[in-house]
C-alpha cells in the first residue's frame, strides 16, 4: 500500500474513532407537519454539540429520534458503530444515551437521592427476588450503587439537599437533580432540553460550570439544546441550526454566529 492511501486509511479510520453518532438524511412528520427534513449530522466523541433554532424548529424532536422516543419516517441514525433502524427508549438507554427533558421529569415526593438512585437501575444485575431480600449480594450491589450517587451528589454541590423531596426544591435545584440522575445512568452520551430554561443568572452560571465539569472530568459527549445564544457560544465545540425542520447552519459557534441564514432566522426574515 503506498504511503499516501496509508495516511488516508488512517484518516478515516480515526475520523470513524471520534464519531460517536451520526444522524444521516433523517425525517419525521406528524399528520401534515414535517417536523425534521433531511437533517443529517454527527457528534464528535468528546465535544459538546448544540441544537439551536427558534420556536418549533425541530429540536426536541430531533433529540426524542436520537433516544428513541420517536422513529424517523426515514434516515438512519448510527452510535457506536451500530446503526438503527427503529429502537425504544430503554435499548437507547442501555447503549448509553441519558435523556433530561425540558420540564423537569423527576418523582418528587421522592428525595434527591433517591431520585438519583433510578438512574442506576439498568446497572443493577441482582433479580426482583435478591432485591426484596435485602440481602448478601443484592445488598452489596445497593451499597455500591448507593456510594456512585453520593460521589455525584458531591459533585454536582447537592450534599445539603440529598434527603429533601425534590418537589420541594427550587426549580434552578431540581434540574440540577435531574442532571445527576442522568449521570448515574454513566452515559457516553447525554442529551439535556434546555438545561437553562427558566433559571435565574446565577443558576444558569452554576449550570453551565456543571456541563463544562461533567464533560471535562467524566469526558462525557454532551448535545444540548438551548435558547440561550450567550450560553450556546460560550459552551458548545459545534453547532447545528436548524428553521422549520430543515438544517440550515453547522460549525463552530464563530462560524455559525456569522452564517446570514442564521442571522436571518434568528431575526425572523422571511425566506
Ligand atoms: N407529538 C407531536 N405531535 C404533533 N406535532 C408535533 C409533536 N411534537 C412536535 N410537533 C411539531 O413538530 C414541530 C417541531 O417541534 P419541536 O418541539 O421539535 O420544536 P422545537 O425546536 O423543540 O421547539 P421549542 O423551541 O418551542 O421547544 C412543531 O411544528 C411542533 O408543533
Amino acid at each position: 500500500m503506498s504511503a499516501l492511501a496509508e495516511m488516508l486509511q488512517g484518516e478515516v479510520a480515526r475520523a470513524a474513532a471520534e464519531t460517536l453518532l451520526t444522524v444521516e438524511n433523517v425525517s419525521l412528520t406528524f399528520g401534515g407537519v414535517r417536523a425534521l427534513s433531511d437533517i443529517s449530522f454527527d457528534i464528535r466523541k468528546g465535544e459538546i454539540r448544540a441544537i439551536i433554532g427558534p420556536n418549533g424548529a425541530g429540536k426536541t424532536s430531533m433529540l426524542n429520534c436520537i433516544n428513541g422516543f420517536y422513529h424517523p419516517r426515514s434516515g438512519r441514525i448510527t452510535f457506536k458503530g451500530k446503526t438503527r433502524q427503529r429502537m425504544r427508549p430503554y435499548e437507547a438507554a442501555s447503549q448509553g444515551i441519558a435523556r433530561t427533558f425540558q420540564n423537569v421529569a423527576l418523582f418528587k415526593g421522592m428525595t434527591t437521592l433517591d431520585n438519583i438512585l433510578t438512574g442506576r437501575t439498568l446497572k443493577m444485575n441482582r433479580n426482583f427476588f435478591w432485591q426484596l431480600l435485602r440481602h448478601g449480594p443484592a445488598m452489596r450491589e445497593e451499597i455500591e450503587h448507593r456510594i456512585y450517587c453520593e460521589d455525584i451528589i458531591d459533585f454536582l454541590e447537592i450534599e445539603h439537599i440529598r434527603k429533601t423531596p425534590v418537589g420541594k426544591l427550587p426549580y434552578g435545584l431540581q434540574k440540577r437533580v435531574e442532571l445527576g440522575r442522568a449521570l448515574a445512568m454513566q452515559p457516553d452520551l447525554l442529551l439535556l432540553d434546555e438545561p437553562m430554561a427558566g433559571m435565574n443568572l446565577e443558576e444558569k452560571e452554576d449550570m453551565c460550570r456543571f456541563i463544562l465539569d461533567v464533560n471535562r472530568h467524566f469526558r462525557t459527549t454532551i448535545a444540548l439544546i438551548e435558547h440561550d445564544m450567550g450560553v450556546v457560544m460560550d459552551i458548545s465545540d459545534r453547532v447545528v441550526v436548524l428553521e422549520y425542520g430543515h438544517k440550515i447552519a453547522d460549525g463552530t459557534p464563530d462560524e455559525v454566529k456569522a452564517d446570514q441564514r442564521v442571522i436571518d432566522a434568528y431575526l425572523g426574515v422571511s425566506h
